[in-house]
């Protein structure tokens, strides 16, 4: 069943978010992070290795409370779906377990054909993990996110270690998964390509201890943005962001 989308902004302020070192002293991973992402729309977060993604998204999941800032979910008692760089499937559950445990007992009855279909994993249903590549674990994932019916799609470079072929499958199937619930979307990634290709707007990170330093909207409707219009925009970001995009 398509869910009627996210009925608020998702608001993000992160002031300050500190983590012990090895050596006792403290590493400073945000501050002054703010953004926000409006009901419906495809952000990618975008920012060099070790800036403070992933400790922006486990705060915004609520896996981190100790930060000082505010999150504001889209809506009271927002659904969030998450997928991880690591599938983390429980390798004991068949595929269609997997999906399955994700939802509240009174919709584990759910039928969840029409998912399975739409992601191109019927086949795969009585399958165990161990069986699937890379590529259909993260299928599995996506599967496993969107099963909520999600206000909120939290990805974290969903398409990272794929081969091309794979990893543009993937691309299409979260865009359109996304289109079609009017999910909105915040993902992860280090490729400014599939960003270009994917979001409605990019958030650009400064290194640690990491902020916004820019916010881009893109204009141009997906699915009609050519690969010279991608690599142009690409090579105007790098001139405009040095520190947060690299000129190849
Ligand atoms: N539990 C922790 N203890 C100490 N330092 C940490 C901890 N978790 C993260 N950090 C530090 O905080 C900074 C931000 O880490 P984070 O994993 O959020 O970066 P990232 O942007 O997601 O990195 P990458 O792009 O490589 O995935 C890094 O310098 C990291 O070493």
């Amino acid at each position: 069943m398509l869910h009627a989308g996210a009925s608020g902004t998702l608001e993000v302020r992160i002031d300050e978010k500190r983590f012990r070192s090895a050596e006792g002293g403290a590493v400073t991973a945000v501050a002054g992070l703010d953004f926000s992402v409006p009901a419906g729309d495809f952000a990618c977060l975008i920012g060099p290795s070790g800036c403070g993604k992933s400790t922006t998204l486990r705060i915004l999941l609520g896996l981190d409370g100790d930060f000082t800032g505010h999150v504001k979910l889209p809506a009271a008692g927002a659904r969030t779906g998450v997928m991880f760089q690591e599938p983390r499937l429980l390798p004991w559950r068949t595929v269609e377990d997997n999906v399955r445990l994700m939802l509240p007992p009174a919709r584990r009855g759910t039928d969840l054909g029409p998912l399975f279909a739409e992601l191109d994993l019927t086949e795969a249903r009585t399958r165990f993990p161990q069986e699937l590549s890379l590529g259909m674990e993260r299928r599995v994932a996506l599967a496993r996110a969107l099963a909520v019916e999600p206000d909120l799609l939290v990805l974290d470079e969903p398409l990272v270690s794929l081969d091309d072929m794979t990893a543009a499958r993937l691309r299409r199937l979260i865009a359109t998964a996304a289109a079609v619930r009017g999910v909105t979307v915040l993902m992860v990634t280090h490729n400014v390509r599939e960003a270009l290709e994917m979001a409605d707007r990019l958030i650009l990170l400064a290194p640690r201890p990491t902020r916004v330093i820019g916010e881009e909207r893109l204009e141009r409707p997906r699915g009609d943005r050519p690969a010279v219009w991608i690599d142009s925009i690409r090579a105007d970001l790098a001139r405009r962001y040095p520190g947060t995009i690299s000129e190849d």
